[in-house]
């Protein structure tokens, strides 16, 4: 049987690792985005970025299949695709809690971009529905959205530092109820985009449906 902490040395070295190849595939999404070379030179970048899938695929997971990396814990998971280091298409948001509140920072890139120079409204509404997430998890088991409402009062601005806050307004049993909003980090006041969420710890009997085994990650 291997030693614990072999064990726990080797989950923190891949995750050193997954966050770094996480990072270098945000920097290559941001050049990729941002790019203006000629034709020959993307077609032939084309074939050397899909040489690196096979060495990737050699051992993958699927549908299902908790990541490893996450060493079975929903709070740490390496490929969420907002806050997750390891996934390229999050920003990531880093998410903290201070005294109950979720806080959320990220600076969105080229590849974020909805109206010119400003972030898609969709990917604000990720950022929103993920920081509701954390806000709901503050009081309790993790749940999952079942209403989110979105106010758009100002375009988010990309290469700009923000600030993401959610908290609770409501506790009613396995529900909640909280408010969220983007602004920048230079201009806190300023809400930029405002949402409403209710949240719910899945029923027992919605979990063991939606989930099966993977149950415990959930509830
Ligand atoms: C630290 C880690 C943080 C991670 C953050 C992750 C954030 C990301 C979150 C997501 O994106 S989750 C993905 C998007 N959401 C979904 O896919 C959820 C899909 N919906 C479902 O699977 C089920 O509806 C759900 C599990 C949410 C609820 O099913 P249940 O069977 O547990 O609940 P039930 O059906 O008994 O209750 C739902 C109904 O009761 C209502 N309800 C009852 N009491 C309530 C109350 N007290 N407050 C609010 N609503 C209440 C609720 O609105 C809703 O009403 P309607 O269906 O009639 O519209």
């Amino acid at each position: 049987m291997s030693d614990p902490v072999d064990v726990d040395d080797d989950l923190a070295q891949r995750r050193r690792a997954a966050r770094e190849l996480g990072a270098a595939l945000r920097e290559l999404t941001d050049a990729a985005v941002s790019t203006e070379v000629d034709a020959a030179t993307l077609t032939d970048l084309a074939e050397q970025v899909r040489a690196l899938v096979p060495p990737l695929t050699a051992a993958s997971r699927v549908r299902g299949e908790p990541a490893t990396v996450d060493g079975g814990q929903r709070a740490r998971r390496m490929y969420n695709p907002a806050s997750g280091p390891g996934n390229p298409i999050a920003p990531p948001m880093k998410v903290e809690i201070v005294d109950g509140t979720a806080i959320g920072r990220c600076t969105l890139g080229l590849a974020y971009e909805g109206p010119p120079s400003y972030g898609h409204g969709g990917i604000s509404a990720l950022l929103l529905d993920q920081i509701l997430g954390h806000a709901h998890s503050t009081r309790g088991k993790h749940g999952m959205t079942v209403k989110l409402a979105l106010r758009y009062r100002r375009p988010v601005p990309l290469q700009t530092p923000l600030r993401i806050v959610g908290r609770v307004e409501r506790v009613d049993g396995r529900w909640t109820e909280s408010v969220a909003t983007i602004s920048t980090e230079d201009d806190p006041d300023t809400v930029l985009v405002e949402a409403r969420g209710v949240f719910a710890v899945p029923s027992a009997e919605q979990a063991k449906r939606l989930f099966g085994e993977l149950e415990r990650l959930v509830r």
